[in-house]
């Protein structure tokens, strides 16, 4: 559903992305993993057609997203920090987005406007509103035109422990409707019943992509947090595994 080819891109000096190749498909939940800075956003942005990369591709059903942008109409984006206009009103941001859309009202997903309740403040313009209210109109948007495929940049982060849950149970819904999902998070915990397959990127590189499964049964442990920490920890140690988890991206996902 996306593959992305030897995508790379630089910022001046700084190699934010290095040769990714990757294959992610329908009914998967990726994790993007990796600490600060190291290209999560950067390659959900190029994905998004929002930053340009130096080279490489990415094609998302079988077509190269650098000619016509409709693809993006396929894909609900949640984004670390949602700026929207300050004296906008929410039920006008969410009229406006219809409207550009032309989309009828049967088609779309209103289940978080009414699970956060965001109808009650509808007449509130959007800078009065708290971060995580934010957060929650950011939400109900990515997932308001039913979109195939959804990339949630920190969705929980800024979220109330009800409101998460929600969110959490919302994205295992899309799952179960086979929708592709791309989640980052450094809650790995929020993580961990949503996930299928683990991205794990380190100063732009692709250190590993593999299922959840393989990632359990090579660390043995069974909370994803663990086996993450267990692999930085051995890779430190053992510096030929992490050329031998390198040698995955050759083939993409291990299924
Ligand atoms: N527009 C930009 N101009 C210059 N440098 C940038 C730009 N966007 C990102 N970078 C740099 O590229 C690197 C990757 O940033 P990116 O935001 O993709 O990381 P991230 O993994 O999403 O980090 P975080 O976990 O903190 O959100 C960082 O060093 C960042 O400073």
């Amino acid at each position: 559903m996306i593959r992305i080819e030897n995508l790379t891109k630089r910022f001046k000096k700084l190699q934010a992305l290095g040769d990714i190749n990757a294959l992610f498909n329908k009914g998967q939940v990726i994790s993007l993993i990796g600490p600060n800075g190291s290209g999560k956003t950067t390659l959900i942005k190029s994905i998004l057609g929002m930053v340009k990369p130096d080279s490489g591709c990415i094609y998302v059903d079988t077509k190269p997203i650098n000619g016509d942008p409709s693809y993006r109409s396929q894909i609900g984006y949640m984004p670390q920090i949602g700026h929207y206009p300050d004296n906008m009103k929410v039920g006008h941001l969410f009229n406006m987005m219809k409207n550009i859309r032309k989309v009828s009202d049967a088609a779309l997903d209103t289940d978080l406007l009414v699970k956060f309740n965001l109808v009650s403040i509808f007449d509130k313009p959007m800078r009065t509103l708290s971060g995580g209210t934010r957060q929650k109109v950011s939400a109900a948007l990515a997932f308001y035109f039913n979109p195939d495929i959804l990339i949630l940049d920190e969705p929980t982060a800024g979220l109330d422990p009800l409101s998460s849950e929600i969110l959490k149970e919302k994205i295992i819904e899309e799952k179960k409707k086979n929708k592709l999902i791309l989640i980052t998070s450094h809650i790995l915990s929020d993580l961990d019943e949503l996930t299928t397959h683990v991205m794990y990127l380190q100063e732009g590189k692709m250190i590993f992509l593999k299922d959840i499964g393989t990632l359990r049964q090579e660390t043995g442990q069974d909370r994803l947090g663990k086996a993450i920490a267990r692999i930085m920890r051995d890779g430190k140690k053992d510096a030929l595994w992490i050329d031998e988890v390198l040698a995955v991206k050759e083939t993409g996902i291990t299924d």
